[in-house]
């Protein structure tokens, strides 16, 4: 089912009628605070025998008394023919002031209950607490499919603020907003009669006059039996009809009590539809529960914050919604292009793809793989397939694997290409259980299965190149990235390194930007992108801070010919850069108290150096560091001898090695302190690494060793998220 699709219509249209229920919502939850303020509780053994006989001594002309929900005891008398009702203290029977039902205008219960127009607003209000549930329940599917099932429900949120938002007040309130679209259907049923209440008829009965007078309350066993907390109403007999009696009403049901000799005439318990009735009302308006009340009115307000960050989230896909030109229909094309995105840069791939097929003389069909087919006059099929939360598809895609097992093989050969992130252990994992349904389908290979890293445009090209040949076309993939809006930071120092192999490298400090569109909240390890002037590709950089150090800060090593890496270079204090923030949530440190194993070389010590520098709650972190010469590439060495001596950085390995004696390698360090790094691994630590591929090579082989003593591997580390690289 098309749960994206479904959840966002449900919120654009029912959504911003249901803003209205949400503010009227809360403003009447606060009648249940009021009322629990005003309330004088009864003393917990109180009979209501008891306080029959005080409040009768009390208010003459006495009809009725009634225990509020929120404990308030009420009385009903007449004045000759003036209806009166006060507020009781239980403990003396006296009057503590007029009752008035509500404070707020009664209006605004009829908007919230009926949209003040009867019978019709009344359904209008219950079709729009389906609708809530309906939003209640796509919503929590659509979390689940993004955080990868309910053990991840709780992980760290990431995205723009306003996912951010949306999402974590969602997991919040989500069910609350359940639980009352859940209780005002049933509100609205028995409002309808569709539940009937009143179950059981009226028993026939009545006082036989015996010329005797009344008894008095404190004289009637059924009375003095009950307490006054369980008590909702009691009405006293009629003066001017000899044959009435009592009637008392509990939340176990109600009775009739014989005014001249006590006997309890008749008890009829409370239906289980009333019981329900009265769980229902209690978690709809909170009435008897003022904390509940509050969090109900939250609840309420939330709506606003849902529907506001929704419509945001909503106009931001639009945006992003892929435009693909010169699509040529499904009868009429000869090459299909099936892409699964959630984000949407997957679909930016496969418009450069399709307009180079199309420049190559094909006729393109692209569409979302939920549309998966391939009717006879196809040659080639190409998928384009990210992957999401612990290996899973894209939404719209969920049910892609189905479909092909139901879709009979075609002729015409496959090629999947993944997209990705290394940091996640199910890498590529959608893309590659696609490729394999096909094969054991039967569908004919095209490529074998390719991944593409962190949207890489360089392995998206090579790809395009294999694909090119395979096809017998010259394609020349023009993939320009759909870049988030940018911000502009300013450069507030810099620190030059003459760099380790040869080529200049600096630490940039750039001030966040105050004024103009600031920056989302990010963390070390997240990654700046940055897009020098006259280029169209960014390059991104692993933060070595986070936003709560108020700047960011990158360490750049000059490239030979690396358009970004030269203009950064150059910069000087007071200039700015365009930028924007990838989160690399794969990389990002989890919570908790395990200590962390930092590896790192060259420039990859940034986002190490950055977890250290955000360490206030000086968790176990220990850094091996490997660079080539202490005065050419020992970034952040009077920091980190900082940060040791304040205690965020435990313990601090470097190996330099072109100096003499420096030690050799990282992986040369991980050696030498083989046993502490084993007892580390041992006590659960996670492990961060950084840098080259053919350092994090030889990092991995050592680890390898000194783990299989320990019944583990690198892979299972992995699986348990305790291991993630950021390579380069
Ligand atoms: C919340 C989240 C979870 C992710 N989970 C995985 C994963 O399990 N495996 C993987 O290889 N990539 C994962 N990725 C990376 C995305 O697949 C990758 O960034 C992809 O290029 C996004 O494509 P899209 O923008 O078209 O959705 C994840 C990304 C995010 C934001």
């Amino acid at each position: 089912m098309a749960w994206k699709w479904l959840h966002r219509w449900l919120g654009l249209v029912a959504g911003t009628l249901a803003l209205v229920l949400g503010i009227t919502g809360a403003a009447l939850s606060l009648d249940p605070l009021r009322n629990a303020w005003l309330a004088a509780p009864a003393a917990p053994g109180l009979s209501v025998a008891t306080l029959a006989q005080r409040v009768q001594a009390q208010v003459p002309g006495l009809e009725e008394i009634r225990r509020l929900p929120s404990g308030m005891v009420v009385a009903f008398a007449f004045d000759g023919d003036q209806p009166q009702a006060w507020r009781i203290d239980p403990a003396t029977g006296a009057r503590l002031g007029a009752y008035q039902p509500s404070m707020l205008p009664r209006w605004l219960k009829n908007l919230h209950r009926s949209w003040l127009a009867g019978d019709a607003g009344r359904i209008g209000s219950a079709v729009l607490a389906l609708a809530m549930l309906g939003l209640s329940v796509t919503g929590l599917t659509l979390l689940l499919r993004r955080m990868g099932g309910w053990r991840q429900l709780a992980g760290a949120v990431r995205g723009t603020l306003a996912q951010r938002l949306h999402v974590l007040t969602g997991r919040v309130l989500l069910l609350v907003l359940a639980l009352s679209a859940i209780t005002a259907l049933w509100l609205s049923a028995t409002t309808f009669g569709l539940v009937p209440l009143d179950a059981w008829p009226e028993p026939d009965v009545h006082s036989v006059p015996n010329g005797r007078p009344d008894l008095a309350p404190g004289q009637l066993p059924l009375l003095q039996r009950l307490r006054v907390q369980e008590l909702r109403k009691l009405n006293l007999p009629a003066a001017d009809d000899p044959q009435d009696s009592w009637q008392v009403s509990t939340g176990a049901g109600q009775g009739w009590v014989e005014r001249y000799n006590g006997q309890t005439l008749a008890w009829q318990d409370a239906t289980p539809a009333q019981r329900v009735q009265d769980w229902a009302l209690l978690l709809h308006t909170g009435d008897g529960a003022w904390a509940w009340a509050l969090l109900l009115g939250a609840t309420g307000l939330s709506i606003v914050l849902f529907w506001t960050t929704g419509v945001l989230l909503w106009w931001q896909a639009r945006r992003l919604a892929p435009r693909i030109a010169d699509n040529s229909p499904l009868a009429q094309a000869d090459t299909l292009l099936f892409v699964a995105s959630e984000g949407g840069s997957t679909w930016g791939f496969a418009q450069a793809l399709h307009a180079a097929l199309v420049r190559a003389g094909r006729r393109v069909h692209s569409t979302g793989l939920e549309h998966f087919c391939a009717p006879p006059g196809v040659r080639q099929v190409l998928v384009l397939a990210a992957t999401y939360g612990d290996g899973q598809a894209p939404a719209h895609a969920a049910r892609a694997l189905e479909r092909i097992a139901r879709t009979p093989a075609g002729a015409a050969p496959v090629a999947v290409l993944g997209f990705g992130d290394r940091q996640f252990p199910a890498y590529c994992a959608f893309a590659e259980a696609l490729a394999q349904a096909l094969r054991e389908r039967g569908w004919p290979e095209l490529l074998p299965l390719e991944r593409i890293h962190q949207q890489s445009p360089q392995e998206f090209a090579r790809w395009g190149e294999a694909l090119a040949q395979v096809l017998g076309h010259t394609l020349v993939l023009d993939y320009r990235p759909r870049l988030p809006p940018m911000s502009e930071l300013t450069l507030r120092s810099r620190q030059d390194f003459a760099g380790g192999a040869g080529d200049p490298a600096v630490i940039l400090r750039l001030s966040l930007p105050q004024a103009g569109r600031r920056l989302p909240r990010f963390v070390a390890g997240d990654l700046l992108a940055i897009v020098a002037p006259g280029t169209a590709v960014p390059r991104y950089y692993s933060l070595a801070s986070g936003t709560a150090d108020g700047f960011a800060e990158l360490c750049v090593r000059r490239r030979a010919g690396g358009l970004c890496s030269t203009f950064l270079h150059g910069l000087q204090p007071g200039d700015s850069v365009q930028a924007f923030v990838r989160p690399n949530p794969g990389f990002a440190l989890a919570g908790g108290k395990a200590p962390l194993l930092l590896i790192g070389a060259g420039t990859g010590v940034a986002p190490l150096a950055g977890f250290i520098r955000g360490n206030a709650r000086r968790r176990p972190m220990h850094l091996f560091y490997g660079a080539r010469a202490p005065e050419r590439d020992f970034f952040f060495g009077q920091e980190l001898q900082d940060w040791q001596a304040d205690g965020r950085l435990h313990s601090l390995h470097t190996a330099f090695s072109r100096a003499p004696g420096g030690g050799g390698h990282v992986q040369d360090a991980l050696q030498r302190n083989a046993a502490q790094v084993g007892a580390l691994l041992a006590g659960g630590a996670h492990v961060r690494v950084c840098g080259s591929r053919a350092m994090a090579h030889g990092v991995a082989q050592v680890l390898e060793t000194l783990l299989a003593p320990l019944g583990l591997s690198l892979a299972q580390l992995k699986e348990r998220g305790r291991y993630a690289e950021d390579l380069f």
